[in-house]
């Protein structure tokens, strides 16, 4: 990431700002959103396969029309394809087909569009990106193999290209695990999945000098702090308010790496411990100590570490069903739009 970073940049300062490759809006039974630009208002369904959604006629046909050398038309010419590789699909499998299978469909897709020319291909929108992500294809675990291999089969079939194998495309469901990312709106809340091959060049920091936001489908790398010239942008891809036990096994499990970010490398000093028990959050079982927990090194119980009282895992299980039971809460009266007051009962 070095090369991107020509320029001081001083917090705040965008450093780079890209659209997806390509996306897809998440599905669920409650929250439909338009393939096009994720609004969940006014949806209509393609009434050829029944089954992307779009808002109306802005983002689906007309903009065939109205914009016609826009990135709308290049949506609207992947969903033709699309379109007619679904509408072969029968009903039955038509309910294996979640996001992540029609990111890869719409991946391969867009491809061949730009092979074919039939799509502006560009230094940035640009497949030859995509295939140098890196995959850990070899670290993966054998169930997880599987996962791929069943999905892939499913891609294929959809997808009915012959110049294309269910490995290679295995291989870019690895791809996707460590490099997609989750399009959330203003409040953090998903909205769908999407490809950014030249955001995906940047490494994780624990302690990063900038953060990726989105605005609409647009990553945006903003600095946290002022990045002097020829220093290289981080940003962390895991939440970060997590002992540092947590944040290792976070990151060797999605992206397989250890992590020696100035925070990771304390790992075990003495201040690693207080930071990482107050992250974890978890208070002593006696109420005149006021010491934290962390989880002993056989992830069998939580030890004080104050005063060495153990609690075990059934307390600790307990204790975060009632946090997340109130979080719940929380976030519920937030999205309905009552006002908390400090006295509100939650
Ligand atoms: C989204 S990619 C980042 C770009 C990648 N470094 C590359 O060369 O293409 C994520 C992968 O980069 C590597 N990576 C990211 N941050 C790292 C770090 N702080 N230390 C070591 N490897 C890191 C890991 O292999 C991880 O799975």
């Amino acid at each position: 990431m070095e090369e991107l970073q020509r320029a001081l940049s001083e917090k705040g300062d965008v450093i780079l700002s890209e659209e997806p490759y390509v996306s897809v809006p998440n599905r669920t039974s409650t929250d439909s959103r338009c393939d096009c630009c994720f609004t969940s208002s006014k949806l209509r369904r393609c009434s050829v396969c029944q089954v992307v959604r779009y808002c109306g006629s802005t983002c689906q046909v007309s903009s065939y029309f109205t914009y016609p050398n826009s990135a709308q038309k290049s949506d609207w010419k992947l969903h033709s394809l699309e379109c007619q590789a679904l509408a072969r699909l029968g009903k039955d499998r038509l309910k294996y087909l979640t996001p992540s299978i029609r990111l890869m469909v719409k991946l391969y897709l867009k491809r061949k569009l730009q092979t074919e020319k039939m799509i502006l291909c560009s230094a940035v929108d640009n497949y030859n990106l995509v295939e140098a992500l890196v995959s850990h294809i070899s670290e993966v675990i054998e169930k997880q193999l599987v996962l791929y291999a069943q999905m892939a089969n499913l891609v294929n079939l959809i997808l009915q290209l012959p110049d294309i194998t269910v490995k290679e495309i295995a291989e870019m469901f690895s791809k996707l695990a460590c490099n997609a990312h989750t399009i959330c709106d203003s409040e953090l809340r998903p909205l769908g999945t999407g490809l950014y091959p030249v955001t995906s060049i940047i490494n994780h920091s624990c302690f990063s000098n900038a953060v990726l936001v989105f605005e609409g489908k647009m990553a945006v790398i903003r600095a946290v702090q002022s990045i002097p010239k020829g220093t290289e942008v981080f940003i962390s891809y895991i939440e970060t308010a997590g002992s540092t036990m947590t944040r290792q096994k976070a990151l060797k499990e999605q992206y397989y790496f250890t992590c020696t970010c100035p925070r990771c490398i304390k790992v075990g000093q003495y201040d690693d411990i207080q930071e990482s028990a107050t992250l974890e959050g978890y208070r002593c079982k006696d109420n005149g100590c006021n010491g934290f927990l962390l989880c002993s090194s056989d992830n069998n119980s939580f030890i004080c570490q104050q005063c060495g009282l153990t609690r075990d895992k059934e307390d600790i299980k307990k204790i975060t069903g009632e946090v997340n039971l109130l979080s719940e809460k929380a976030s519920m009266l937030l999205s309905s739009g009552r006002i908390l007051r400090c006295s509100d009962e939650i």
